[in-house]
């Protein structure tokens, strides 16, 4: 069968999340990164991008664009979004939320210095107050190894991803919050999360300014 391709940025942005899902699930994934104008605007010319934006990722036979429609078609399709439709709404409640801050991040790298510094600040502030408080109780309450159901879900996913990008911009972020860092270790020791935390994965590296550059000259902004 030929493998999923995605379309986007050789950089994190909103692909990012896509990449772990696959990368979790242990399913090979091919890229084109789009460097120039001319292949994003073939990519539009040629109808493949239904809203003219990326990410777009070919599978099964589809062209599919939306991040979180992309994120829900993968989660359901290797079994890691729930068994009934109230752990799977809980999946969409706690991806919503990481998602959230990681884009938070994300749009901060197109910032000038100043206000990038303080946007990332405010992340650090926002992980500390709002979602990890928020995750930690639920891990205290649910009691077990997994944020739903006790299986591994999407959501143990982009909560590992989310934790290592906020770690990025402050190294001590889980000092309060124990049952996190147990989770933290726990979820990264899972055979195909280590291997995806390897050197030379697909995981792509935090936004630079070339990158910043590339993505602007690309998309006019
Ligand atoms: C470092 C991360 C990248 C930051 C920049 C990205 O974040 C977005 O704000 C823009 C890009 S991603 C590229 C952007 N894509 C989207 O905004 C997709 C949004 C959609 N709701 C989704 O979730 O997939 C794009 O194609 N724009 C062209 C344009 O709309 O004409």
């Amino acid at each position: 069968a030929t493998k999923p391709k995605l379309f986007y940025f050789r950089g994190r942005g909103r692909m990012e999340s896509i990449r772990w899902l696959l990368a979790a699930a242990g399913v090979e994934f091919e890229e084109e990164f789009i460097e120039t104008t001319e292949q994003y605007e073939k990519l539009q010319k040629d109808g493949r991008l239904l809203f003219g934006q990326v990410p777009m990722i070919e599978i099964d036979g589809m062209v599919l664009a939306q991040t979180r429609a992309i994120l829900s078609y993968l989660a359901a399709k290797y079994d890691l979004y729930g068994k009934d439709l109230k752990e799977t709404v809980r999946i969409n409640m706690y991806t919503d939320g990481t998602l959230d801050l990681m884009l938070m991040i994300a749009l901060a790298a197109f910032k000038p210095p100043a206000e990038k510094e303080q946007d990332l600040a405010l992340v650090v502030k926002r992980a500390k107050t709002r979602y990890f408080p928020a995750f930690e109780k639920i891990l205290k309450d649910h009691g077990e190894d997994f944020l739903v159901g006790n299986k591994f879900s999407w959501a143990d996913i982009q909560l590992l991803e989310a934790i290592l990008m906020v770690e990025e911009l402050d190294a001590s972020v889980l000092s309060d919050f124990s049952l996190l860092k147990a989770f933290k270790t726990r979820i990264s020791n899972i055979p195909t999360i280590k291997k995806f935390l390897q050197p030379g994965s697909q995981r792509q590296p935090p936004p630079d300014s070339h990158y910043v550059k590339v993505v602007r000259s690309i998309l006019h902004f």
